[in-house]
């Protein structure tokens, strides 16, 4: 573990109460020691560095100035929260963070009383602050919601709902936009273009601008404060600015590390009359530690670091990730079908369709933080004869549920949905688990749903998207690296809804869905070896089942297990469906459905979580010896477990 740096002045930080206490010219050489920390933190750890390094000195003088936890104060994303967590209380375990038993990565409710809201998908703060806003306001009791939302979160359109919502919060409500100029690849759209002008168009406001603007806005108290200092500002150009437009006091664009600045517009936004305020920071992503800095994506998510160099953990070389196995595959498909088309939102390297990008970029769109346009944009481009690639992990696609049911599923359109991180993800937790997919997707009309069991596997899906006329299809795949089988030179077409036997027994019958079939082969094994003849199939499809292939494997095993990585309501509900509709149930077939839980809070790699959610080879040997015990005289020797 590398050294915990010596932090003499964080050392005496426990709360911000501590903070508060300390005179205004120590706040930084507190910066200083907490972006330390942060930096040999998350070298020990690995984890989301970038944004936190950019919001030390915001974090520093929020806590400073605003009195938290009563003033409940919300980070967009979550992501950025570890200097956050360093200051309330949570140093002791910073080095647990994004582990099994460890601290969340993202701001989490049952962390900590300075963690109001809990976050992790994006742009839900400012929603969030103005709930808790108004509930104050309602109570009559003091305390602000106060939203930190960084430009690329700006980018949803959740944000525009909240800040057109935002006029009732009047001056209870104070949204910080932390312009860093970054989303985890460079931001894009129009909104981006603007807050560019808005910063390169004016210098940054010192403080005798803002209280120049804040005295002309506000009434007498403002101006009195403005005018404790020994000169006004030039004036700034009063509205026009998106956010006034939108009902928002807008102050800025101010240095987001100079807390000479940031304390003093802080203060007076906290005491001002009037509101809702939109202060617009300008940050650096990476901020203060060099090789964060010169990285392309500012070291945005990484893995255990040198910090002294920054040279980031290598993974042993291995089978190629999914990601990179769709997104190269897509793009081979692309060379000779000018139909395809790639969307992404915010996630081009994430989804690999970086890679896809880089052979056509004229067919790739990365639309921003935007999943719900993203779908609708994709239905669009199809019903006008485009095969668009629509890739979204499987927990921000539910962001879009509405226009995948709306939009694309109920009018049948050839949309294809790429569905990376299905299943369990490791570090990022409970609120990017893709646990829901087949669930949400497989009860809709017309929608396909496959789910790749190895990367060969996903080469023939792909193959199979791209070539089969029908309506919309969903693959589904985890985060991660494939299991080592050699790529298919030439691609199969499946056969819509037709599962594959890939060993046959007599006794037990193990029907998989996905990554799971490895562990299925290895239960296999097990059980064969205590005389439970025993057959696996891959059904590759949750939407249309392979209904001749499961009748025939309920009809002539006695036991017969489902297994899926997703939560109720997935294949297994549809092939109990299936069965007590058609009275195999009522025969004395022993069917049970092997699924993960509906929330899974762990945060060790995903073949641990797995174990500990019961979806390795060892539980369904046990599954199998359970069913067979139950109820039953045909127990085999050496079945007893
Ligand atoms: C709904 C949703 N889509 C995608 C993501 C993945 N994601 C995490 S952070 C991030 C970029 C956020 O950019 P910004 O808000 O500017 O924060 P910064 O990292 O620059 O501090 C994205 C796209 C997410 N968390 N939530
Ligand atoms: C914070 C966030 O939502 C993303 O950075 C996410 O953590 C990326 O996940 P992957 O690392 O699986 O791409
Ligand atoms: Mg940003």
């Amino acid at each position: 573990m590398a050294d915990i740096p010596q932090t003499p002045l964080l050392d005496t930080v426990h709360t911000p109460d501590d903070l508060r206490r300390l005179a205004p010219e120590q706040l930084r050489q507190l910066a200083d020691e907490l972006r330390t920390e942060t930096i040999s933190a998350v070298g020990t750890t690995g984890g989301h560095l970038g944004s936190g390094l950019g919001v030390v000195e915001l974090t520093v003088a929020l806590h400073y100035v605003f009195n938290t936890p009563a003033d409940r104060l919300v980070w967009d994303v979550g992501h950025q929260c570890y200097p956050h967590k360093i200051l309330t209380g949570r140093r002791d375990r910073i080095r647990t963070i994004r582990q099994g038993g460890g601290l969340s990565g993202f701001t989490k409710r049952s962390e900590s009383e300075y963690d109001p809201f809990g976050a992790a998908h994006s742009s839900t703060s400012i929603s969030a602050a103005l709930g808790f806003a108004v509930a104050n306001k309602l109570a009559g009791t003091p305390g602000k919601g106060i939203a930190v939302i960084g430009d690329g979160a700006m980018s949803a359109g959740m944000a525009y709902e909240a800040m057109n919502n935002a006029e009732q919060a009047g001056n209870r409500l104070v949204v910080i936009l932390n312009d860093n100029d970054m989303s985890i690849a460079p931001p894009v759209g129009g909104l981006s273009a603007y807050l560019s002008r808005m910063v390169s168009s004016r210098e940054f406001l010192g403080v005798r601008d803002v209280l120049k603007k804040l005295a002309k806005r506000f009434p007498r108290p403002i101006q009195k404060a403005a005018q404790k200092t020994d000169e006004f500002a030039r004036g700034m150009t009063m509205g026009g600015t998106l956010f006034e437009e939108l009902g928002f006091y807008y102050v800025g664009p101010i240095d987001g590390h100079n807390l000479d600045h940031l304390i003093p517009v802080l203060e007076n936004v906290r005491d001002a009359e009037e509101g809702p305020i939109l202060i617009h920071v300008v940050t650096k992503k990476g901020k203060g530690y060099a090789p964060a800095e010169a990285a392309a994506d500012k070291y945005h998510g990484v893995q255990k670091f040198d910090v002294i160099t920054g040279a980031q953990a290598k993974a042993p070389p291995g089978p190629p990730a999914y990601q990179n196995v769709f997104g190269e595959t897509l793009a081979k498909e692309a060379e000779s079908d000018p139909r395809i088309c790639a969307i992404t939102a915010a996630m081009p390297s994430g989804t690999g369709l970086d890679r896809f990008a880089n052979a056509h970029p004229e067919r790739f769109f990365d639309v921003g933080i935007a999943e719900q346009h993203a779908v609708t944009f994709a239905a669009g481009l199809a019903a006008q004869g485009m095969r668009p690639f629509c890739a979204i992990y499987s927990t921000f696609l539910q962001r879009a549920y509405d226009q995948v049911v709306h939009d694309v599923a109920i009018q049948n359109l050839p949309v294809r949905f790429a569905i990376d991180r299905a299943g369990l993800v490791g570090a990022d937790g409970a609120t990017h688990a893709g646990s829901f997919d087949i669930t949400y997707l497989a009860s809709l009309p017309n929608m396909v749903v496959m789910a790749a069991a190895d990367e060969a596997e996903l080469v023939h899906m792909v193959h199979t998207c791209v070539n089969h006329d029908s309506g919309p299809i969903a693959v589904r795949y985890p985060r991660g690296n494939g299991v080592g089988v050699a790529l298919p030179e030439t691609p199969e077409l499946l056969e819509i809804g037709k599962g594959r036997v890939v060993r046959e027994g007599k006794k037990v019958a193990i029907l998989s869905l996905g990554t799971r079939l490895a562990e299925a082969l290895r239960a296999a094994d097990t059980l064969e070896a205590k005389g439970l003849s025993t057959s696996v199939a891959d059904l590759r499809f949750a939407k249309p089942l392979d209904e001749a292939l499961i009748r025939r494997m309920l009809t002539t095993h006695e036991v017969a297990v489902t297994i899926e990585e997703n939560a109720i309501g997935g294949l297994g509900a549809h092939v109990l469906t299936m069965a007590s509709d058609e009275g195999l149930i009522d025969a004395g077939l022993k069917l049970r459905t092997m699924r993960l839980p509906d929330l899974f809070q762990d945060q060790d790699k995903p073949e641990v979580q797995y174990a500990q959610a019961g979806l390795d080879a060892d539980a369904i040997v046990e599954t199998v010896l359970k069913a067979l015990r139950h109820n039953s005289t045909h127990v085999t020797e050496g079945a007893r477990a």
